[in-house]
């Protein structure tokens, strides 16, 4: 293992960054208060995450890492209101989250569409659930738009089966964009892909961002990947009780180079970081 060197970006949760300063009296865009999840079991509560807490601002690009199991997408799945905290908060906009919402949108490993659906219904029933009102063309221009965002608009009438994985997890991505989401849920989206798919729509999903700044919680295993896409990475203790053990800021500039960044030996400090964090200080048996 190399020798390392506290990167001067990474914080503790317990450090305040300087924007944290300034801000200290304004509540967070998205706010875990001392949040805990226990599921029943016959054993007793298994307590997955204990006392989490992290504050995410506006238009920020998180990233999430751990070990599988240790309570990740639990996580997550407390943002999209699939699930709710045994004990603590999650607020959006000082509101705190209790259902899923259009506001909250998320894209899955599995790409969870509908096999029976075009690529284009699929879309449009996600629309027309959230904006039953509006005008069936207008609606209709809505799915043309994301469509084309994603670069698919030549699939609008394929079903799933005809379309490759990348394919499908764009359609999947277009679908959670279309409704204009404030925050982005991505739970391991590019796991399936190959490298080659997976690099292409890293880089697709950063131009998107980047015009339209929603705020990104995403879940990975790739620290690369990570450091190519986030502004910060979350990283996890290991379950049970699970909690944010360390946060590294990743302080790239945007619009990110992959190939300038590679060349950059801080890139290199950060990945070995990560790599010792999640590989021998917090190294799972399983791994
Ligand atoms: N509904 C549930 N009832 C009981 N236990 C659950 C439930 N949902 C998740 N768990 C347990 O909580 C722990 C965390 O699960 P979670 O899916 O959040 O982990 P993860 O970090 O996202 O894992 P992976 O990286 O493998 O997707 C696991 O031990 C899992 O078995």
């Amino acid at each position: 293992m190399p020798t390392l060197k506290n990167p001067s970006t990474k914080t503790t949760q317990t450090t305040k960054t300087p924007v944290a300063v300034k801000s200290a009296k304004k509540e967070p865009f998205l706010n875990f208060e001392n949040v805990s999840k226990a599921f029943p079991t016959p054993k007793g509560p298994y307590v997955v995450l204990e006392d989490v807490n992290l504050k995410i601002q506006e238009g920020e690009f998180i990233c999430v890492i751990g070990h599988s199991g240790c309570g990740k997408s639990t996580l997550l799945n407390m943002v999209s209101g699939f699930s709710r905290p045994t004990t603590g908060e999650v607020r959006l906009r000082s509101q705190q989250i209790t259902k899923p919402g259009p506001d909250r949108m998320v894209v899955f490993q599995n790409y969870a569409l509908l096999p029976w659906l075009t690529a284009f219904e699929n879309i449009y029933l996600a629309v027309d659930a959230v904006h039953p009102d509006k005008p069936q063309s207008e609606k209709e221009e809505i799915v043309k738009y994301n469509l084309n965002l994603v670069g698919l608009t030549e699939a609008a009438n394929k079903k799933p089966q005809q379309l490759s994985g990348g394919m499908k997890q764009r359609i999947s991505i277009a679908r959670a964009l279309s409704i204009r989401p404030q925050v982005l849920i991505l739970d391991e989206p590019f796991g399936a892909l190959d490298a080659i798919t997976k690099e292409e729509l890293q880089e697709e999903l950063l131009k998107i961002w980047n015009d339209m700044r929603m705020t990104v919680l995403m879940i990975t295993h790739d620290i690369d990947e990570a450091l190519f896409l986030a502004d910060r990475l979350v990283m996890m203790t290991n379950g049970p009780r699970a909690n944010i053990g360390e946060i590294l800021n990743i302080p790239f500039s945007r619009p990110r180079d992959r190939t300038r960044i590679m060349e950059d030996p801080e890139y290199y400090n950060l990945r070995n970081y990560a790599l010792d964090y999640l590989f021998r200080r917090f190294a799972h048996d399983d791994e």
